[in-house]
């Protein structure tokens, strides 16, 4: 019997409102560089030749991808749900429904890191394709880090000496990252941290602080710097 090969899918929840982003939108469509972030995602994942094919998970109310996306080629699917992480099953239940099986692997990406760089994304699958687990793209935390109080008052610091900001993509085998979310439900802020409360151990893969998801109004600027800084061609060349 042949084995088939493995197929890396990436998985793009896309169904957030974006409230911390003050934009009035859902702040997927808010155009940065010239196009909205979510076509920035796409296009990264998109520009790495192993994922088999990307699938997009907007709102069910979702009324902007078709005119902000004209001619997207990703998969789409109006199967998002009130947490990150009910968007994220109702993406791994359509990739089933499309044919994708257990051992697949799926890369979970948020939409609002837009500026995530095809290396990155080869250098996690360099990592985590022959790793029991699975991992994620992750950054040491490099700034004295403070646990504080209601009041913004400091209640103490903590050692910073073990400690990562988990980016995305997030890398699981379909069947393992289901199981693992089906059982923390919305508590899970990331694909990892359900993996872990199974008393397994994703693998860490540094990538960069550019890697930024944009959550807060300053953050557009700053996507938009780095992303027109990226477009311009290098003189020297
Ligand atoms: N119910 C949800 C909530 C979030 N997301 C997605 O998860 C990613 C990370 O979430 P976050 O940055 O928190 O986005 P929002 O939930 O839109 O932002 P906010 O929490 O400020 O409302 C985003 O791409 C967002 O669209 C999703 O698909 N479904
Ligand atoms: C998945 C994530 O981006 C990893 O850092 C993060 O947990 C998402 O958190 P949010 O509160 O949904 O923005």
């Amino acid at each position: 019997m042949t084995s088939r090969p493995t197929r890396f899918f990436a998985l793009v929840p896309a169904a957030g409102i974006g409230e911390r982003s003050g934009a009035g939108m859902p702040k997927q469509y808010v155009f940065i560089a010239g196009q909205p972030m979510l076509a920035h995602t796409v296009a990264a994942l998109a520009a790495v030749p192993r994922i088999t094919q990307t699938l997009v998970v907007l709102s069910p109310a979702d009324d902007r991808f078709e005119a902000a996306l004209p001619g997207c080629k990703a998969w789409v699917a109006r199967a998002g749900g009130a947490s990150r992480a009910e968007t994220v099953l109702g993406g791994l239940a359509e990739l089933r429904s499309r044919g994708a099986t257990d051992g697949d692997w799926v890369l979970v990406h948020d939409a609002a890191r837009c500026l995530l760089r095809p290396e990155w994304v080869d250098a996690l699958i360099d990592a985590c394709a022959d790793d029991a687990v699975g991992g994620l793209l992750a950054q040491p935390v490099a700034d004295t880090l403070k646990a504080g109080d209601a009041q913004g008052r400091v209640t103490a610091t903590v050692d910073r000496r073990d400690k990562w900001a988990a980016q995305t993509p997030q890398m699981f085998r379909l069947g393992l990252v289901e199981r693992a979310l089906q059982a923390m439900g919305a508590a899970a802020t990331d694909e990892a941290s359900a993996v872990e409360a199974l008393g397994l151990a994703p693998q860490l893969v540094r990538a960069s602080m550019a890697n930024f998801k944009v959550t807060w109004p300053e953050d557009f600027a700053l996507a938009e710097r780095l992303l027109t800084a990226a477009s311009v061609p290098d003189p020297a060349r």
